[in-house]
C-alpha cells in the first residue's frame, strides 16, 4: 500500500481491510526505505505523517490541504501515543505553570475597560482604552512630562497595543516623527516594538501618542526588583535587601546581555535608546526583558538636535546606573558612588563591579558597544545555553498540545456523528451497526456513573480511552447499553474503524 494511490491522486482507503491484522505485513521498514530512499537523508518531509490515516477522502482534509503528501505508513505506527502510566498523565497537557501564565495573559488581554474614566471611545483606529497605571493620586513624570500608558485594541487587526500618551505636548515640526519611522523598522527580541506615533486632541489638550506592542502582565524591573525592597524597608538605602526582590547574579548577567544586545541593534541602526531605566525595562516572561518607551524621547527632544554619538555614550551611563540600581535595590544609589560600589561588591562578583564601572566611566575610544561585548563575551555562552534549554522546554510543551489537538479532531468526529437531529426519529441510524457501537463507546468514555449513580468525571479515563482509540489498539472493552439489556465486547481498533466509516459516510453523503 505504501506509495499507492487512486487515480485522483489520494490513497485509496478501501484497499485496506481495517480488520486484517496482516494487512500491512509486507510493509516493513526496509520496504519504506525502498520507496523513500534514505529517510534520514530525506529530512523531516520524507518522514511519517501521523495524520496520514485520516487523509483519504476525509471531509476534514480541507483544513490540511496544501500539506506535502506523505507516504502512507502501517496503522501500528499510530502507537506513538501509547497510553502512559497514570502518574505521568499530566504529560498529556501543557505544564501547569506555563498554562497558568498563558491563561492569565489571555485573561488580562480581555479585561473590560472600567466605565466612567472619560477616555475617548476611539482614537486614530484604536478603541477600548484601559489605563495600565494609576491615573489619580501621586504620579511620576516621564522626564519633564506627565505620561500615561493605556492598552487599546486596534480596529485594523483586533490586537491589543500599548499607547503611551504624553500630556500637553504639541508637535511643532512634522519632521519630529522621522525617528519613529526608523524605530518602527527595528525588530529585536529585547525591545518593545514601536508601531506608530501621532498627535491628538482627543483627550482634551494636545497629546503625543506612541503605539507599542502589548505584552500582557509584564512588570517593570523597578516593580520586580527595586520597589519590592523599598516597600519592605521604607528608608530604602539599599541595605538589608529583601531576598525576594533582589536580583540574583545569574539573572543579572542575563539582563546585562539582553540589554547589551538591544543596545547594539539600536546603535548599529544609528539610534540611541535614551531611556534605560528600571521603570522602563519590562519583564515580559521569565527573565525575558524588553526595553519599552523607545523612540518617544526622540520626538520629545526633536528640537534639541543632539549629537548621536553623545547620546549613545549617555546610553552606557544609563545602563551603568541601572546595573547599580538593581544590585543595590535602590534608585538613589548613584548619589554616593563609593557607597554604591561597596554595596554592589557585597552581593556580586568582581566581574559585575568591573562591568558596572566601565559603563559609567568617562568617555574613551574603547567605550563602544563592540568593546563592551568583548568584556562580557564569556557570559554569552551561558545565556545562549539557557535560551536553547528554554526552547527545548517549550518545544516539549508544544508536543503535548499536539497530542491534544489530535484528540480534539477525534472529538469533532464524535460530535458530527452522535445525536444527529436529522436522524432523531430513525432509530435504525443510531441504534444499529457502526453508529450504535460509537454511541455505546461515547457512554463508556463520558457517561459512566459510580455505584450511587453519580457521574464519574475522570479526565484520565477519557484521555486514555481516546488515545487508545486513536492508536487503534487491540485491547478489548465491554460496552453496555443504557438499559443494560445488551452488551458488546469490541476492540479499540474496531471502534476506530466504526468511527472512520460513520464519519466518512457523513462526508460522502451516503447516509440514509
Ligand atoms: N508594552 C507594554 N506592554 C504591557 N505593559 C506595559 C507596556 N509598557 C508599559 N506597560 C505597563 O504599564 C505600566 C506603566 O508603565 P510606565 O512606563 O508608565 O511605568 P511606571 O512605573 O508607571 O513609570 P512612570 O513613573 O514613568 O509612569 C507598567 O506597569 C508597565 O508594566
Amino acid at each position: 500500500m505504501i506509495g499507492s494511490s487512486s487515480s485522483s491522486g489520494s490513497p485509496n482507503y478501501e484497499e485496506v481491510d481495517p480488520y486484517d491484522p496482516y494487512g500491512y505485513a509486507h510493509l516493513n521498514p526496509n520496504h519504506i526505505d525502498d520507496v523513500n530512499g534514505d529517510m534520514l537523508a530525506g529530512g523531516m518531509h520524507s518522514m511519517h505523517n501521523p495524520y496520514e490515516e485520516y487523509d483519504s477522502q476525509d471531509p476534514m482534509d480541507v483544513f490540511y490541504s496544501g500539506q506535502p503528501s506523505f507516504v502512507r505508513q502501517p496503522l501500528n505506527y499510530h502507537l506513538y501515543s501509547q497510553p502512559i502510566p497514570e502518574t505521568m498523565q499530566q504529560r498529556y497537557f501543557v505544564s501547569d505553570d506555563i498554562r497558568e501564565e498563558l491563561q492569565k495573559r489571555s485573561e488580562t488581554i480581555y479585561t473590560a475597560p472600567a466605565p466612567g474614566l472619560g477616555l475617548p471611545d476611539e482614537l486614530q483606529g484604536y478603541h477600548s482604552l484601559v489605563p495600565l497605571e494609576n491615573t489619580s493620586g501621586e504620579r511620576r513624570k516621564f522626564g519633564n512630562w506627565m505620561s500615561t500608558v493605556y492598552r487599546a485594541i486596534s480596529s485594523k487587526d483586533g490586537l491589543p497595543y500599548v499607547l503611551r500618551r504624553v500630556e500637553n505636548f504639541r508637535i511643532t515640526a512634522p519632521t519630529a516623527f522621522s525617528a519613529i519611522e526608523k524605530w518602527s523598522r527595528i525588530r529585536h527580541p529585547n525591545i518593545v516594538a514601536i508601531r506608530e506615533a501621532f498627535s491628538t486632541r482627543a483627550f482634551g489638550g494636545d497629546s503625543l501618542v506612541v503605539v507599542y506592542d502589548y505584552h500582557p502582565n509584564s512588570r517593570t524591573l523597578y516593580e520586580t526588583h527595586v520597589k519590592a525592597k523599598s516597600a519592605q524597608f521604607p528608608n530604602g538605602h539599599g541595605r538589608n535587601p529583601a531576598p525576594d526582590g533582589r536580583v540574583s547574579e545569574r539573572v543579572l548577567w542575563s539582563y546585562i546581555i539582553q540589554i547589551t544586545s538591544a543596545m547594539k541593534a539600536v546603535h548599529d541602526a544609528g539610534l540611541s535608546l535614551r531611556v534605560i531605566d528600571t521603570s522602563k525595562v519590562l519583564i515580559t516572561s521569565k527573565n525575558r526583558i524588553r526595553i519599552s518607551s523607545c523612540g518617544i524621547v526622540d520626538v520629545l527632544m526633536h528640537d534639541a538636535r543632539q549629537e548621536m554619538s553623545r547620546l549613545q555614550l549617555e546610553d552606557f551611563n544609563m545602563f551603568g546606573r541601572l546595573v547599580f540600581s538593581l544590585c543595590c535595590t535602590s534608585l538613589g544609589v548613584m548619589n554616593d558612588l563609593q557607597k554604591a560600589v561597596a554595596n554592589l561588591s557585597k552581593g556580586f562578583s568582581a566581574d559585575v563591579k568591573n562591568v558596572a564601572l566601565f559603563l559609567i566611566s568617562n568617555p574613551s575610544p574603547q567605550k563602544t558597544i563592540g568593546h563592551f561585548f568583548d568584556m562580557i563575551g564569556s557570559r554569552l555562552l551561558t545565556e545562549f545555553d539557557e535560551t536553547e534549554n528554554a526552547n527545548d522546554r517549550l518545544e516539549g510543551e508544544l508536543m503535548s498540545e499536539l497530542e491534544n489537538g489530535r484528540l480534539v479532531r477525534l472529538l469533532c468526529k464524535f460530535g458530527f456523528i452522535n445525536e444527529r437531529p436529522e436522524f432523531a426519529r430513525d432509530a435504525r441510524w443510531s441504534e444499529t451497526g457502526d453508529r450504535y457501537i460509537i454511541k455505546l463507546f461515547r457512554d463508556y468514555v463520558f457517561h459512566q456513573v459510580d455505584e450511587h449513580g453519580r457521574p464519574i468525571v475522570n479526565m484520565s479515563h477519557v484521555l486514555t480511552c481516546l488515545n487508545k482509540l486513536d492508536a487503534g489498539v487491540e485491547e478489548r472493552i465491554m460496552l453496555i447499553s443504557r438499559d443494560e439489556q445488551s452488551c458488546l465486547v469490541v476492540s479499540y481498533k474496531e471502534v476506530k474503524a466504526c468511527v472512520s466509516s460513520a464519519f466518512n459516510e457523513l462526508g460522502l453523503g451516503e447516509v440514509g
